[in-house]
């Protein structure tokens, strides 16, 4: 880490930014960043498919049996999909993102790193690029910022960039929407399993939200790195907005395929706990991101987690003599602390807990 270190310029503690070693303008990236053989994205054809999209629109009684057969097929089948007519401001949409990469842009190193989160602990709020705790994984090729923004308890806009001067107000107003479409979308998920609307709510309780952006850097070797290792996200349902670039990637049936932009659309994106939920009806989403050598790529991944200390298990509704629990039930934060200890590793925390 310390040839990186002086390699890439300013760092907190150990923690290196990948933008520096970009910037700097090296044809290599250093070693840490260099995948195995078998998982680099070069090993993967690309597929000229997309992922799913849903209408929400015209979300009155007469639609929402069309809108829950399409959302039962797209989470049975992928765990992931487009939804378009969400009722999110498409100016909200280009807002965000638009401040996003001002703090990644505008802002100089020494500016981006007061923001900087706690090397040392996982998932602590502000400006980091390493994620896991480990020191022999591979490191990912991203820079990222992560907010804490629900409940509002732990909402403290005091902690995020000051500029530019809206930064605050526009990531508090999608925090806000982003809470109101989950709890949408996840009410639609219940109903499309025959379950009733608040099921699997009422099983995750109290949304905790977190919303990261991501910041991939050109770089030098794609072939050899990830933007983001493969992984499904651990809590219920993450929406996710990226810009024109592309690169996010969701596993089909051993095949991977590239999520293609589609302007003003939302990405849902099942998590771990609802496929625990489910009871495995809904499969959470594996995926990861590549990286390019030529444009820098932005992505806000807004993430709804159950309470660390609320237990998880198979809704009593879908468990029944003749389809009996198929998961052990787990403590969430047990969960997020096994993630971030062992790595994601696909999906090897959540078949952990199979029976
Ligand atoms: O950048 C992306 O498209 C993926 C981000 C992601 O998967 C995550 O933050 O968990
Ligand atoms: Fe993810």
């Amino acid at each position: 880490m310390a040839e990186v270190a002086a390699a890439a310029g300013p760092t907190t503690g150990s923690a290196v930014r990948v933008q520096s070693i970009s910037l700097s303008g090296q044809s290599s990236v250093p070693p840490q960043y260099i995948q195995p053989l078998q998982i680099r994205p070069g090993n993967h054809a690309d597929s000229f498919d997309n992922i799913p999209s849903v209408d929400l629109s015209d979300f009155d009684p007469a639609h929402r049996d069309r809108i829950r057969e399409e959302i039962g097929r797209a989470c049975r089948d992928w765990g992931a999909f487009h939804v378009t007519g969400h009722c999110v401001p498409s100016g909200l949409l280009e807002r965000v993102k638009a401040i996003g990469r001002a703090f990644f842009e505008d802002f100089s190193m020494e500016e981006k790193l007061k923001y900087a989160c706690d090397a040392s602990s996982s998932a602590t709020e502000g400006y980091g690029s390493r994620m896991l705790e480990n020191d022999d994984v591979v490191l990912d090729w991203r820079d990222y910022f992560d907010h804490h923004t629900l409940p509002l308890s732990r909402r403290n806009p005091s902690r995020w960039p000051h500029h530019p001067p809206d930064y605050r107000q526009t990531m508090a107003e999608y925090s806000d929407q982003m809470s109101l479409l989950a709890q949408k979308l996840l009410g639609l998920i219940s109903e499309s399993l025959g379950l009733p609307t608040s099921c699997i709510e009422d099983a995750v309780g109290e949304f905790y939200q977190n919303i990261t952006i991501s910041f991939y850097p050109p770089c030098p070797q794609p072939d050899l790195t990830l933007g983001l290792q493969t992984h499904s996200d651990m809590g219920t349902v993450t929406l996710l907005i990226q810009d024109q670039v592309g690169g996010l990637q969701v596993l089909k049936d051993g095949t991977w395929v590239a999520v293609k932009p589609v302007p003003d659309a939302v990405i849902v994106m099942l998590a771990d706990q609802t496929e625990i939920i489910t009871n495995g009806a809904y499969r959470s989403a594996e995926h990861r991101a590549i990286t390019n050598s030529s444009r820098a790529r932005l992505s806000l991944a807004t993430f709804h987690d159950p309470a660390k200390s609320k237990k998880i298990f198979p809704a009593p509704e879908i468990v029944s003599s003749s389809s009996p629990p198929r998961y052990r039930e787990v403590v969430y934060g047990d969960y997020v602390s096994s993630w971030y200890t062992k790595g994601p590793e696909g999906k090897r925390n959540l078949d952990m807990l199979l029976i």
